[in-house]
């Protein structure tokens, strides 16, 4: 049989989608095709071969092209969606919800039309209930929609620790759960360093510290910024998921997936520990969590829920 590339979509050639374009190209992990509007045609073009010029030195066979037609996305292997508007400082993700949702189900449509095998990632905010319109408008499979946050906020989380103990990033690991929000919920039972449990190797007080600036990860960067909101990282996780689905590596990942039942939620798409693999989300895992982590989770999820409402009511 013939080796044939993937082909990767990535709608939104903003910061984000433009970064993740790069690394998916830089990864070989396929063919990648960057969509905006119309209106941003050319720019969209420029960028795409502005990386593909790239190639040669950096040593990457990935072809890339910038669109606004999405017939170019036609028969995408993974569709990931960063289109939409980011927050600026002062701004909470929740704020985005009534102009993304619209960006969310007219990009859906567009996708399924061209793609109806495909499978979703979703990064645009607010992510959770983001994921969720994109599940509902494209009528796709629970295990083929995707939202990304538990990998970012789980690598925020890991450069802290890795910073706090003075050890590689590499032997770090940690565990989010939640909604991306300020009340996302970092399990330090359930996070290492070298395989150590994390309370045996750091004071409460500075784990504590490192659990609030996690949660506030997002902010912290769109003040420094000022004019926009994180993309290497946001990139780099997309990214990541997308090698575990591509590669069908059934990878143990944070991921937003919809819930049926699993820690007592029912239709929700929520961040839990999932499995990636080729046939997007495999598995949920469900573990068992202490009282206070389960009212932390129900807050995070009455969060999530609240912004859903929004789009209902
Ligand atoms: N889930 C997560 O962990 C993260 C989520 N985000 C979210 O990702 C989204 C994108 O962020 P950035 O790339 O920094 O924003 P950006 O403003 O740089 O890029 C967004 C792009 O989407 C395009 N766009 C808008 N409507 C579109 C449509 N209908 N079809 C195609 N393209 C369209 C815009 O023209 C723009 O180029 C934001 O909502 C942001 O909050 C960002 C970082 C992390
Ligand atoms: O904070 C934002 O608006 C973007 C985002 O989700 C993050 O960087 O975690």
């Amino acid at each position: 049989m013939p080796i044939v590339r993937k082909k990767i979509s990535v709608i939104g050639a903003g910061f984000t989608g433009a970064t993740t374009a790069f690394m998916l190209a830089q990864k070989e992990l396929g063919d990648v095709v960057l969509v905006d509007i119309p209106q941003a045609e050319n720019p969209t073009k420029g960028k795409a071969l502005d990386m593909l010029e790239a190639s040669p030195v950096q040593g990457f066979d990935s072809n890339i092209i910038g669109t606004s037609n999405y017939e170019e996305t036609a028969n995408s292997d993974l569709v990931i969606i960063t289109a939409g508007i980011a927050r600026k400082p002062g701004m909470s993700r929740d704020d985005l919800v009534n102009t993304n949702a619209k960006v969310m189900r007219a990009v859906t449509e567009q996708i399924v039309k061209h793609s109806p095998d495909t499978t979703i990632m979703v990064l645009t905010n607010p992510v959770d209930a983001m994921t969720y319109e994109v599940y509902r408008t494209s009528g796709f499979p629970k295990h083929r929609v995707i939202g990304q946050s538990g990998v970012l906020d789980t690598a925020r989380f890991r450069t802290f620790v890795a910073q706090e103990l003075n050890v590689s990033v590499e032997d770090v690991t940690g565990f989010v759960l939640g909604g991306h929000g300020d009340d996302m919920v970092p399990l330090i039972r359930y996070s290492y360093a070298g395989g150590i449990p994390l309370q045996n190797l750091i004071p409460q007080d500075r784990l504590d510290a490192i659990v609030a600036r996690t949660r506030k990860g997002g902010a912290e960067i769109v003040n420094l910024l000022g004019n926009g909101s994180a993309y290497y990282a946001p990139a780099a996780s997309l990214v990541q998921m997308a090698e575990a689905f591509l590669k069908d590596k059934k990878r143990i990942l944070p991921a937003i997936a919809y819930l049926e039942g699993e820690y007592g939620y029912n239709d929700l798409y929520l961040g839990v520990p999932t499995i990636i693999g080729g046939s997007g989300i495999e598995k949920v895992i469900e573990l068992e969590l202490t009282n206070d982590e389960k009212e932390a989770l129900d807050r995070s999820v009455d969060s999530v829920r609240k912004v859903m409402q929004v789009l209902q009511g």
